[in-house]
């Protein structure tokens, strides 16, 4: 790359930097036009909320493409018609495109492109073209800044020219010091990673990678392409990105908003469940059995439990008397309300109306039969009476819904997990020690993650209680009334406090009054509140949102109960699904992409594989082979794209040292990566303990949490510990292994496990 001085880019540069400066002063006038506006009527204000709340998006992202706003230029082999005669290569001539954040428009006259948008059709070539098919390129052009200012440029010619650099580009990204946020790649994605960003497939389409082959980052990078090429609908039903844990959201939290986009939900699955916070933690059997996909029909049978029928006649106060529910009624009362195929509460009210008729049926074969035939004496009237007079009783009222109760899924689950009986009931499948597993004979203690896809499961089939929702309309409909009662008391105010010139009926009585503009209706609906929220902020808080499209990562993870939550808020199954089934670390994890989608969509989904690793150098790379071998030795593992000439290390040191030594050499590596990253990876209890020694500036985490995040130098505690752990500690150990990006040591007690021999780790004292 050539580097220092001034460079011809820096004349362009700075007119694209002049015209965002121009566009974002115009999006500010335009807002603040805009927000003074007064004098509207009740949609008029609405529409501009609306405008002004776009606006303000709009300025948002101006602002947030300020950073490597322009990072390559393409010289095409035919010039535009346009170019004029000077247009070399230098020149900055029309016959160049510019490709950068944003696409921008020169803003006066002929509005030529000043900016191609990575993402749009013409900046392809600026990733896919190649010495041997340089897609029209004569020249491609990497360009860095720093701020405003060209600070280097890296060229490759593909005319015969010169040798093309190459990955150089490449080289110099992935060689980074990283800075604990995951970056964008816009400026450098790969040939194969540009095909994922952009295939054209609606379906589900998995991307099966090793770790480092830029899984992560490619499905950002897909998010923001098709929300740039299909943003009419998914700005309106929003995408959602599917990560493991909130650390590792954080980690990619900034990728999508470098990229201008911002209609985009990231969360994990247990987040995904409004009003709901998974907090409580539970032993990985106890999560492996609620994940599993019998649990679905677990709940199903819960609920259908809770639909009860008396053993016996059950004798109701009624009137003063008692009529009895007779088990053949309300067993008939429940088969039709079944029937109905109603969630459990909707159906409800066709279990009670049924339950009526037939109480009222018997209570009139009781009263009223015909003494010489048998036959009714009653009539329809008569009967009908009979029924409206039960239908008021609150004693035969209440016994109904004890029969057929309205529930919440917290309150399902709640009596689930805390009742042996109805466990055994609902679950006749799972064995005892299973059961016992799912047993909180302590009570209620609050929710895990694996509870969220059962409480979004008992959500769907228990369906919204309706008496509940009588009641929110009706105390939405009593709020409506105070506010109307309100306003017209305002108004009333208003035409009291009117001058007396008005009632003198002078000249100045033309003067209109806020009474003569609205009435109280109208001025209760102006402060009524309006919606203002963006679509993601909405499918943030509704647990029956539909994405537009479903990027889930490190998706190897997700058991199959959490796989039904997400394919509920994808009815269209248009979805990215990246991962490595190789990193499964989760019991209920994935063991196949097949096994994991078969249930859902058949055959309908594609798979595409990344091959390169830009993560590991190779030496780091050799050593997580060994361990990927012995995971499964069929399986291919990514080719690392650089060397790094640093070996890495492995130490053996007294067990009740290892907390201690772990912290004492991570602050060692901390100094020879200056201002990068370190984490120490290790089994629990040894991380907490590791914890308490670590200097500052070293994470600590164990296998579970290091999942997707990567750090410049690692120091790897415990490896057999690691293995021992889980039942997947191999691919735990993998997972450790490869979140380094340029120093790995592993530090461990007696011998090194035997997937970690003759890896290339080299011995050293510590
Ligand atoms: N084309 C690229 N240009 C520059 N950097 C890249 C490119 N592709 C990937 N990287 C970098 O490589 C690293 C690994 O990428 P990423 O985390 O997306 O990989 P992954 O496949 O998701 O890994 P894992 O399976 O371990 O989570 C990141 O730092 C990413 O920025």
């Amino acid at each position: 790359m050539s580097t220092g001085g001034t460079f011809p880019e820096q004349t362009h540069v700075t007119r694209l930097y002049d015209r965002l400066d121009e566009l974002r002063a115009q999006a500010r006038t335009r807002l603040d036009a805009v927000l003074a506006t007064t004098g509207l009527g009740h949609q008029g204000l609405m529409e501009r909320d609306v405008t002004a709340a776009e606006l303000s998006r709009r300025a948002a992202l101006l602002d947030s493409v300020e950073n490597g706003l322009c990072f390559g230029r393409l010289d095409m082999l035919a010039p535009g018609p346009d170019s004029g005669p000077d247009s070399g290569p230098d020149s900055g001539a029309e016959s160049a495109r510019w490709i950068g954040r944003i696409g921008m428009l020169d803003g006066a006259g002929d509005f030529e492109p000043l900016l191609i948008d990575w993402r749009a059709p013409a900046a392809r070539p600026f990733y896919v073209a190649t010495a041997r098919e340089p897609e029209g390129v004569r020249r491609r052009r990497h360009i860095r800044t720093s701020g405003r200012r060209v600070t280097g440029v890296l060229d490759e010619d593909f005319d015969g020219a010169a040798e093309p650099f190459g990955d150089a580009a490449l080289l110099a990204a992935v060689t980074e010091a990283r800075t604990g946020r995951m970056n964008d790649i816009v400026a450098t994605v790969q040939a194969e990673q540009d095909a994922v960003i952009r295939a054209g497939h609606r379906g589900i389409l998995v991307v099966q990678g090793g770790p480092g082959t830029g899984k992560t980052a490619v499905a950002l990078h897909r998010a923001a392409y098709l929300l740039y090429t299909r943003r009419e609908r998914l700005a309106r039903s929003a995408v959602l990105v599917v990560g493991p844990n909130p650390t590792f959201l954080r980690y990619i939290g900034e990728v999508l908003p470098s990229l201008g986009e911002t209609g985009v939900l990231l969360a994990t699955v247990d987040q995904l469940y409004p009003g709901v916070t998974a907090d409580v933690a539970e032993p990985p059997g106890t999560a492996e059995v609620k994940g599993r996909l019998a649990m679905a029909e677990v709940i199903a049978a819960a609920v259908r439990e809770r639909q009860r029928v008396p053993a016996e006649p059950w004798p109701v106060a009624h009137d003063g008397e008692s009529i009895t529910l007779d088990p053949d009624v309300m067993a008939r009362a429940r088969a039709l309300a079944r029937e109905a195929g109603l969630p459990h509460n909707q159906a409800r009210s066709v279990f009670r109306a049924r339950a009526l008729d037939g109480l009222a049926g018997r209570a009139a074969a009781r009263f009223g039969a015909d003494v010489l035939d048998g036959g009714s004496l009653l009539t329809d009237l008569d009967l009908a009476t009979i029924r409206d007079e039960l239908a008021a009783e609150p004693a035969v009222l209440a016994a109904l819904d004890e029969l057929w109760p309205a529930l919440t899924p917290q309150r399902l689950l709640a009596d689930l997990w805390s009742s042996p009986g109805r466990l055994a009931a609902a679950a006749p499948g799972l064995t005892e020690e299973e059961r016992a597993l799912l047993l909180r004979p302590g009570g209620h203690r609050g929710w895990s993650a694996a509870d969220i896809p059962l409480l979004d499961e008992a959500a769907e089939l228990l369906g919204v209680d309706e008496d509940a929702r009588r009641g929110a309309e009706e105390a939405a409909a009593a709020e409506r009334a105070e506010a109307l009662a309100l306003a017209q008391e305002a108004l009333d105010i208003a035409y009291g406090s009117r001058t007396s010139d008005v009632d003198a009926e002078d000249e100045e009585a033309e003067t209109l009054g806020v009474f003569d503009l609205v009435d109280a209706e109208r001025l209760a609906e102006r402060h009524a509140a309006v919606d203002h929220r963006t679509a993601v902020e909405r499918a943030a808080a509704d647990r029956t949102w539909a994405f537009g499209h479903v990027v889930v990562d490190e998706a190897q993870e997700l058991s199959p109960m959490a796989w039904r939550v997400l394919m509920r808020r994808c009815p269209a199954r248009s979805m990215t699904v990246v991962g490595d089934i190789a990193q499964t670390g989760e019991r209920g994890g994935a063991a196949s992409w097949e096994r994991v989608l078969a249930p859902h969509v058949g055959s309908r989904w594609v798979t595409a594989e990344l091959t390169v690793n830009y993560r590991l150098p190779a030496e780091i790379a050799a050593v997580a082979d060994g361990v990927l071998r012995h995971i499964d030795p069929g399986r291919r593992a990514p080719r690392a794209v650089r060397a790094s000439s640093v070996a890495p290390w492995h130490a053996a040191v007294a067990p009740g040292e290892l907390a201690r030594a772990a912290a004492r050499l991570a602050g060692e590596e901390r100094a020879l990566v200056p201002g990068g990253t370190v984490a120490v990876l290790a089994p629990e209890p040894l991380a907490a303990a590791v914890s308490r020694w670590a200097p500052d500036g070293v994470e600590v985490l164990d296998p579970r949490r290091a999942k997707g995040l990567e750090f410049d130098a690692v120091v790897v505690a415990d490896p057999a510990g690691i293995v021992a752990g889980s039942p997947r500690g191999l691919n735990d150990l993998y997972v450790c292994l490869t979140r380094p990006t340029r120093r790995l040591g592993v530090l461990h007690t007696g011998a090194l496990p035997e997937a970690l021999n003759g890896t290339g780790l080299v011995p050293r004292e510590v």
